[in-house]
């Protein structure tokens, strides 16, 4: 069982694409293979599966983290639907800092993004009912969680729709901006 890993502009920010094994009845994937990580370096262990339903489309889940020592990485995919599935960078001191990267994940194209942990996270609903499921590094740790707002200029993420449209958690609508956020966190940059 084979996963494609492609690069993106964040270091360890990553693409997975599992082989899919279609045939007249549809298709077979293994979603999730530790060993297959492994080998790619990859040696992250996970702890937690989450799984969130999105009724509308233009739905808005983030952007969101964990601080040391609860940070969480997470590998998300998109198992009904489809989503664009963004990756902040907040480790302060990283040449990226500040930068974002987004991906189109659906159930289509079968990809997951790895976020490793020093990025918030966040994902926008492409079309109505979809699901996106992502293994987690850390468990839940709400006292640990913080938000940033999704449309901060600072960051300027590029979610491809108006935000005029955008559906929200009451938290996310008053999420911090990132020249607010208390105590900047130090996170390990890796060279
Ligand atoms: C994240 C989480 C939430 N919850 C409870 C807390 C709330 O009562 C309820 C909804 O939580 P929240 O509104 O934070 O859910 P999302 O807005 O989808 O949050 C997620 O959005 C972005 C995409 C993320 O990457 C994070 O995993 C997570 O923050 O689930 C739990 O019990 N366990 C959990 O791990």
């Amino acid at each position: 069982m084979a996963v494609q890993i492609e690069t993106t502009d964040l270091d360890g920010v990553l693409i997975l694409t599992p082989d899919r094994f279609t045939d007249t009845r549809g298709f077979f994937s293994e979603s999730y293979n530790q060993s297959a990580l492994t080998d790619a370096g990859i040696e992250t262990l996970f702890v937690q599966d989450n799984h969130s339903f999105s009724l509308n489309r233009n739905t808005v889940r983030g952007l969101h983290f964990q601080s040391p020592p609860y940070a969480q990485t997470k590998l998300v995919r998109c198992g009904r639907g489809a989503c664009f599935d963004v990756a902040v960078d907040i480790r302060v001191g990283s040449p990226t800092f500040g930068k974002w990267v987004g991906v189109e994940l659906s159930f289509e194209n079968g990809r997951q993004l790895l976020v490793p942990a020093g990025f918030a996270h966040g994902f926008v609903t492409r079309v109505p009912e979809t699901e996106v499921i992502y293994k987690c590094s850390n468990e839940y740790a709400p006292h640990a969680e913080h938000s940033l707002r999704w449309n901060d200029p600072s960051i300027g993420v590029d979610w491809g729709m108006l935000s005029s449209d955008v559906v929200l958690s009451d938290k996310d609508a008053q999420a911090s901006f990132f020249v607010d956020l208390q105590s900047p966190f130090t996170w390990e940059v890796t060279a």
